[in-house]
């Protein structure tokens, strides 16, 4: 069927709205062509056409200029993606140069981490993830202490960055350094800058290097903000001498002291407990406590002997190297033995252990701490002095630490919002009163709480478990406390497969 509007005469077209914005438009199209020259319309389209040819002749004047100029004039340093140091240099370029200025293009991605979600039932089940905006760049120029800089990103590599998942988006491309003049001195001071501002983004986070999918080289696997040694609850007087022995051991006297004694400068821990006592949780708050990154390595995942040398070779002198399930090798080992069927899984062995903590090609500098559940598998030559110098047992949580744990929960909410139901009976009372009322009815719910759970039972991650159902509420986790317990321990009574290792208490 025809449109409804052809034919309709010049008296009826006002009438129709679409004929009317057309009727116009190609009014004044052509009033606009009757005005024109042909010629100036010829030239026009001439300049149009050329337009991309000299744009192009442009851009390679600029790109023969330019390297003409950085061949004479610019001096530069080239920085491999993935290296820490590329790391530094992009970090510091985003925070103090691109975000700085107006910034249109963005890298967006999944985020690895699972961020702040935005409901606590997503955050506890951790169905969310955030989406990770990082501002593009791929050429900037700034000025520093009076020179001109130009950083340029490579990104030949980026997409083979992106698409690893352990990537966190920052320094995967190769960065080159270049700035004006005959010097790299500017250069150098400046990296040595993005160092130290490292350092100083350091003190809030601890950095966990993990090895990358290939098993080739380090990667910063997370960057966890501190955990004050306070939230991991064992034995305080274990805590101090595990602390105090550190410290010792990382005072550059010590360091002389070993060197001119002609001892190897290392030290070793060993932290073993059931599942779930805070192993992992102790290291990282050791980390973040005397500044040092995290190198994790799980025993279990490493495939040979020499993958773990090299693991080794690749720390830097001072930092805690992290061995997870040093029992596994003597696991797979016994299940080897049983069954002469049994494929024997590719792993490192006890010799290449030690090898690596003691050997001649060891690093010196570094802390080595071994975590076991099964701390009975483990031969005695591993755990001899000079490669364990301090055995830390982390157990089920005592009633003192389930107290703390309760305060610890609810305190550091206290003053955001009123969790608890005041009585107000005198009027308006000042906040400071409101606080210290919350304070002691805190106290006392956090010691009838403790009441509730027998001494050396649950680990703390249990017991975090049931906080995290109660997160909002003191009240009520004080209340169900009791329940729970008596379900936890039924559940325990009636499970014959699990087996509890270890007697120490947190
Ligand atoms: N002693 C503790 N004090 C405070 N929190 C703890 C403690 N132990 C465990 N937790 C909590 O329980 C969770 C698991 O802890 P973590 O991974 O450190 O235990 P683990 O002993 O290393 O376990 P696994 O042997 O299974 O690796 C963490 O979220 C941690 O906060």
């Amino acid at each position: 069927m025809p449109p409804f509007h052809l034919g309709v005469t010049t008296s009826h077209r006002f009438l129709d709205p679409s004929m009317h914005g057309l009727d116009s438009i190609s009014e004044i199209i052509g009033h606009w062509l009757t005005g024109l020259d042909i010629t100036r319309l010829g030239s026009l389209a001439a300049c149009i056409g050329a337009a991309p040819a000299a744009w192009r002749l442009l851009k390679t004047a600029w790109r023969e200029v330019y390297s003409w100029v950085r061949q004479f004039f610019i001096s530069s340093v080239t920085i491999p993606g993935r290296d820490p140091l590329n790391r530094h240099v992009t970090n510091w370029i985003l925070a103090n140069v691109v975000q700085q200025r107006s910034i249109r293009s963005f890298t967006a991605r999944t985020q690895i981490q699972p961020g702040a979600a935005t409901d606590r039932a997503a955050l506890l089940k951790k169905t969310r993830r955030d989406i990770q905006y990082l501002p593009h760049f791929e050429t900037v120029w700034f000025w520093y202490e009076s020179n001109l800089f130009v950083i340029r990103r490579s990104l030949d590599s980026f997409n083979a960055s992106m698409v690893d998942s352990t990537y966190d988006g920052i320094g995967g491309e190769e960065l080159t350094i270049g700035c004006l003049g005959r010097s790299t001195e500017p250069i150098k001071r400046f990296i040595q800058n993005c160092q130290e501002y490292a350092d100083r983004q350091a003190q809030y986070y601890v950095i966990i290097y993990s090895r990358d999918r290939y098993g080739m080289s380090w990667q910063p696997k997370s960057r966890k903000p501190i955990r004050r040694l306070e939230t991991v609850h064992f034995d305080d007087l274990v805590k101090q001498e595990l602390l105090a022995d550190i410290r010792k051991y990382l005072d550059p006297k010590t360091k002389k002291l070993y060197q001119s004694r002609s001892m190897p400068y290392r030290r070793g821990y060993l932290f073993y407990g059931p599942p779930g006592t805070g192993k992992s949780s102790l290291s990282t708050a050791l980390a973040g406590e005397f500044g040092l990154d995290l190198y994790e390595v799980k025993i279990p995942s490493v495939a040979t002997d020499q993958d773990l040398e090299q693991m080794f070779h690749e720390v830097p002198p001072q930092c805690i190297v992290l061995l997870e399930d040093v029992d596994a090798i003597w696991v797979k080992r016994e299940l080897a033995n049983r069954d002469p069927h049994n494929e024997v899984v590719s792993n490192c062995t006890l010799s290449g252990l030690l090898n690596v903590l003691d050997g001649v090609g060891s690093p010196e500098g570094r802390i080595v701490i071994m975590t076991t559940n099964k701390p009975n598998r483990l031969d005695s030559a591993l755990v001899r002095p000079g490669r364990v110098d301090m055995k830390v047992m982390l157990g089920n949580i005592s009633q003192s630490s389930a107290e703390q744990m309760f305060l610890r929960m609810f305190t550091s909410d206290i003053d955001r919002s009123p969790l608890l139901p005041v009585r107000r009976d005198d009027g308006k009372p000042g906040e400071e009163h409101i606080f210290q009322a919350d304070q002691e009815l805190l106290r006392k719910l956090a010691s009838e709480f403790a009441r509730h759970i027998p001494e050396d039972t649950f680990t703390p991650s249990q017991l975090q478990g049931f906080f995290q159902l109660h997160l909002d509420n003191p009240m009520e986790a004080a209340s169900n406390i009791a329940a729970w317990v008596e379900k936890e321990l039924s559940a325990v009574s009636s499970d014959d497969d699990i087996e509890i290792v270890g007697n120490g208490k947190a």
